[in-house]
């Protein structure tokens, strides 16, 4: 059996960019921009004043008094130098006019019908935003490979772009199998249980930035298996689970190698998620996940997810690892690492762990009631207050607070 390490190097070496494709701006939200974006001109255009105030010339401050000579609104670019010995007043944003050279806050100042006094010291060159100042024509502003946030949308607007050339989102195949499933939205029968899995999956690619295509169940017969794996070829890569065991009824194997697909692994030492499957069939990626929804889930965490974001063009493809206090003492048996599932908060600005309960690996609510997953080395016994790394699966968690 390989390792969770090894696993994961496999499936990058098999793993490469796709393609990109223009965009609306908005809709480039958290992907990567697959272009260098220079600035066509400078950031602010002209010296701005950085307050509503006054602005005139530092010079014809004499005895801190000046005449008030006109109203510069933002908006308006003047050209008329200012006559010496006034000062215009000046809203936040707008150009400053020829012939000034400082800017004073309204409240630095006393007005006196047509006259101002400056309250206090004024500098030379104060409250003026500079001409490029933050960004001059022809600078490199957001670089290929940059994800795009909030700010960076915002200053590609700035720039005058209305749209981005984007790496693609990747379109995931997901197919669940096996003869006890119903279809979501189903009355359960004895027997049988609700497919979970591929709804759990398609919000885990959602999250991820993937387009899930849903491709339903396929029933425990290798020929139906192969079909829709073969349907599921047509998508950028397939996430399938269940059947992937040694149980009589497990296809999913042997319906990969007929299609011609090389498997690249099978089976990694860990848990849950020990029987999962990475092949590659006719140059896509298919991930055979374990069907109990908890290995299906956490497989994907540790596999799946890092692939699609290498696609997508991400950098940071792993989730963040931080260190915490374990509340209680917690042990592995085993002779796998373990996944647990852990519930993470920030007190006093540490991380404090607590168990999720039950760590059965049919168990959702281990995950639903938590939010990290502590990979407990083989044989580990970890006691209580014990500081430990964890994965916070959380987006909310992603940027350190809570
Ligand atoms: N003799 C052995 N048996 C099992 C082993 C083993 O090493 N030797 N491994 C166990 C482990 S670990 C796992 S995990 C499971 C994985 O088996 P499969 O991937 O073949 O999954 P299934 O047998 O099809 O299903 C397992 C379990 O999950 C439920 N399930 C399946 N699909 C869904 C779905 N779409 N939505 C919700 N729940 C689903 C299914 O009903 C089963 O209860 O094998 C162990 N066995
Ligand atoms: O590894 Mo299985 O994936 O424990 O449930």
């Amino acid at each position: 059996m390989i390792s969770i390490e090894e696993a994961q190097q496999i499936i990058l070496s098999h793993t490469g960019l796709l393609g990109t494709e223009e965009v609306p701006l908005l809709h480039a939200l958290h992907r990567v921009i697959a272009e260098d974006v220079h600035a066509p001109w400078d950031i602010p255009g002209a010296d701005h004043s950085a307050m509503d105030g006054y602005t005139f010339a530092y010079d014809d401050v004499q005895g801190g008094s000046l005449e008030v000579c006109g109203f510069l609104p933002a908006g308006v670019a003047p050209t008329e130098p200012v006559s010496p010995g006034c000062a215009m007043k000046i809203m936040t944003g707008a150009p400053i006019p020829p012939g000034c050279d400082t800017v004073v806050p309204v409240e630095d100042v006393l007005e006196e019908g047509t006259t101002i006094r400056l309250r206090g010291m004024v500098k030379r060159g104060d409250h003026i935003r500079r001409r490029g100042e933050e960004v001059n024509a022809g600078d490199l502003v957001v670089a290929s490979g940059s994800l795009l946030r909030p700010p960076e949308i915002g200053i590609l607007s700035s720039l005058g772009k209305t749209t981005a050339t984007v790496f693609r989102k990747a379109r995931v195949a997901v197919l669940s199998t096996g003869d006890e499933l119903l279809q979501p939205g189903s009355i359960p029968e004895p027997g049988k249980i609700i497919n979970s899995n591929s709804t759990s999956i398609a919000a885990q690619l959602l999250e991820a930035g993937a387009e899930p295509l849903m491709l339903g169940i396929a029933r425990d017969d290798l020929e139906t298996t192969r079909r829709k794996i073969s349907d599921g070829l047509q998508a950028d890569l397939l996430v399938t689970t269940g059947g992937v065991s040694v149980g009589d009824r497990d296809f999913v194997r042997d319906a990969l190698l007929d299609l011609g697909g090389e498997i690249k692994f099978w089976k990694v030492a860990m848990k849950p998620g020990k029987p999962v499957a990475f092949a590659m069939v006719r140059g896509k990626p298919v991930f055979a996940l374990p069907g109990n929804p908890v290995a299906a889930m956490v497989a994907f965490e540790q596999f799946v997810r890092p692939a699609l974001l290498t696609m997508m063009g991400h950098a940071r493809i792993l989730r963040p690892v931080v260190r915490g206090t374990l509340e209680e003492a917690i042990r592995n048996r085993g002779g796998r690492p373990h996944f647990v599932r852990v519930s993470v908060r920030l007190e006093a600005g540490r991380y404090r762990l607590a168990t999720t309960g039950d760590q059965g690996s049919a168990r959702l609510s281990s995950l639903t009631s938590g939010n990290g997953l502590v990979k407990l080395p083989p044989d580990a016994a970890i006691v209580a207050g014990s500081e430990v790394e964890v994965q916070l699966l959380d987006r909310h968690f992603e940027m350190g607070h809570p």
